[in-house]
């Protein structure tokens, strides 16, 4: 078994999740417990998201899908979102080049149309700027909903068998899945892996279809100060698992 260099863990580097979801919890009690502002949690987040970016890049991770911001985040003070809306601007006025030295695609889903002008373009051109990078997937989920996706998804495809381009006896699962914000990313739309950090124990509205037969780890480091060991360790609890999607 070839295993990561360095790593505490033994990671059978064969077996890899291709797709990991990161719910990125627990920022503002970073900075709570540091007597920062919370925003500093945010700072040093969105730090580490580009620090687990590249672990996971060189992991061999396909897809690294991270949940930025939930469509119920817009009920915190106006300041926080203000400041919250400002880091993916920050993110790629700082990173880009390093996501194009790892080869990173850049994708980032959600409500789009509801950010401000300046997030939104940001985001736009990060993925025009990456399209044809062909190494690791970064998708954001930005103004993002679980609920809200499916509605989304039923009224899409309602729409269709309004038209008389579908029947409603060919809606199946991969007809449903491919209607959804992730149809993009085809047979690896799903999960292998979901993590949240911070101590809590849901899955807040996020991929409700996708996470199916996900496997869920649950870790209480904090977002700032999940590490590339920390990824690590839950893959090697990931492997450890036998994976049955509803079988004996
Ligand atoms: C819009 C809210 C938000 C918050 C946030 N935090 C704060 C809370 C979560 C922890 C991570 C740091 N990050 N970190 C990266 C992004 C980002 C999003 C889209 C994109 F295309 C590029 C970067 C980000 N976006």
């Amino acid at each position: 078994m070839a295993t990561a260099k360095g790593s505490k863990v033994k990671l059978d580097l064969s077996r890899i999740p291709a797709h990991i979801a990161i719910i990125m919890d627990g920022n503002g009690r970073w900075a709570k417990r540091r007597f920062l502002p919370r925003v500093a949690g945010h700072k040093q987040g969105m730090q580490n998201v580009k620090t687990i970016t590249k672990a996971a890049s060189r992991l061999g991770v396909k897809v690294l899908t991270l949940y930025a911001f939930s469509t119920e985040n817009w009920k915190r003070p106006g300041s926080e979102v203000n400041y919250l809306m400002r880091l993916p601007v920050d993110f790629f006025n700082d990173f880009m080049p390093d996501l194009i030295k790892e080869n990173v695609k850049v994708e980032v889903m959600g409500e789009l149309t509801d950010l401000p002008e300046p997030t939104r373009q940001a985001s736009e051109k990060a993925m025009a700027d990456t399209a044809n990078n062909t190494g690791m997937i970064l998708n954001f989920a930005l103004n993002y909903g679980g609920r809200d996706e499916l509605v989304h998804a039923a009224q899409k495809l309602a729409k269709q068998v309004q038209e008389g381009t579908l029947k409603p006896e060919e809606i199946d699962d991969s007809r449903f899945s491919s209607a959804l914000m992730t149809g993009f990313l085809g047979p690896m739309a799903d999960p292998d892996l979901l993590i949240r950090t911070s101590g809590e124990l849901r899955i807040s509205n996020f991929l409700l279809w996708q996470i199916a037969y996900s496997e869920l780890v649950f870790v209480d480091d904090y977002w700032p100060d999940f590490s590339p060991a920390a990824l690590e360790s839950a893959i090697a609890d990931y492997q450890a698992r036998d994976r049955r999607f509803g079988g004996l």
